[in-house]
């Protein structure tokens, strides 16, 4: 059986052994397992020990998703959210099987505020998520649909799929980003972390605190590190943010020691203004997750 579901899990499994786990709490994937060029099976996702799993609070590591605000809310419509919005918190339902052949296997589950009364109460907006991950045998893509289903308002959000990659974080390099502009939340001033910088570094690395929001990036993205490689393609999303805490981690509750050693996230997202939906339009943002194999660089 390709597709599980059971007590508040979906499980994906492949042929060739690559696996994916979601959580219907936040949509949130837990697990993606899959071969490394040389055939063995490998986690690529962190998710901390101290990551709390039973619906809590949403989830350290895999990919949560961040939706409608991106951070601590600025839209005026958003202001009674939490920090990266209800996505991430919310139990979304699992809506079948999309497509189940030799490339592959795809799953959709939604999120419908009409269920919600914690989200209606807050953000009293009309419109539809779905979520569609699909396994392949060295890929997993994951596709957050947006549909404004109003007859008459608008619709403005943020989205992002705050992916934690399984790599050694003092190793990693980051490409291609130089020449772009972007947001360094680590700042000490909010003046400091309004102003645009350059990126000047043909690679990027987080061996300090990195917390940098990236616009207009080119939606293809190399995680590089001595033994191993991602690929991350992003549509609909025209940022990317790339985030290690470094030392800073230790103040995260559910971070296990010295967990920011274990990952880097780059994430696609539309967090530099806001994705606007007439009534009745609908948005897509997608990340297709790619192992490579380090003689393809
Ligand atoms: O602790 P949270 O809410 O999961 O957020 C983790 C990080 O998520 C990143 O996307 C943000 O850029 C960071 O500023 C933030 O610290």
């Amino acid at each position: 059986m390709p597709t599980q579901v059971e007590q508040g899990t979906v499980t994906l499994t492949h042929p060739k052994g690559s696996r994916v786990e979601i959580l219907l709490y936040g949509a949130t994937v837990i697990s993606w397992i899959a071969p490394s060029p040389s055939g063995s099976l490998q986690e690529r996702l962190f998710v901390s020990s101290k990551a709390l799993l039973d619906g809590s609070k949403p989830v350290r590591g895999g990919i949560p998703v961040v939706f409608p605000c991106f951070g601590a809310p600025t839209h005026p419509e958003h202001l009674k959210l939490a920090q990266h919005g209800f996505a991430r918190n919310t139990i979304w339902k699992f809506a079948g099987v999309v497509m189940d052949n030799e490339a592959g296997v795809s799953v959709k589950l939604t999120l419908d505020p009409i269920d919600h009364e914690s989200i209606s109460s807050v953000y009293p907006k009309k419109f539809a998520l779905s979520y569609v991950v699909t396994l392949a045998e060295h890929q997993l893509s994951t596709d957050l649909h947006v549909e404004n289903t109003s007859p008459s308002d608008s619709l403005e959000f943020q989205a992002l799929l705050h992916n934690y990659i399984s790599s050694p974080a003092d190793e990693v390099s980051i490409s291609p980003l130089q020449g772009l502009s972007f947001y360094d939340k680590t700042e000490p001033t909010e003046e400091g972390k309004a102003k645009a910088k350059v990126e000047s570094r043909d690679k990027v690395d987080v061996k300090k605190f990195t917390d940098s929001v990236y616009e207009n990036a080119p939606g293809r993205y190399n995680i590089v590190w001595p033994q191993g490689s991602i690929e991350i393609k992003a549509k609909g999303f025209k940022d990317v943010v790339v985030w290690n805490p470094q030392e800073e981690g230790a103040k995260i509750g559910d971070m296990e020691t010295q967990g920011w050693k274990k990952y880097v996230c780059v994430e696609p997202g539309y967090v530099r203004g806001f994705v606007k939906l007439e009534p009745q339009q609908k948005w897509t943002g997608q990340q297709v997750l790619t192992i490579q194999s380090l003689t393809h660089l």
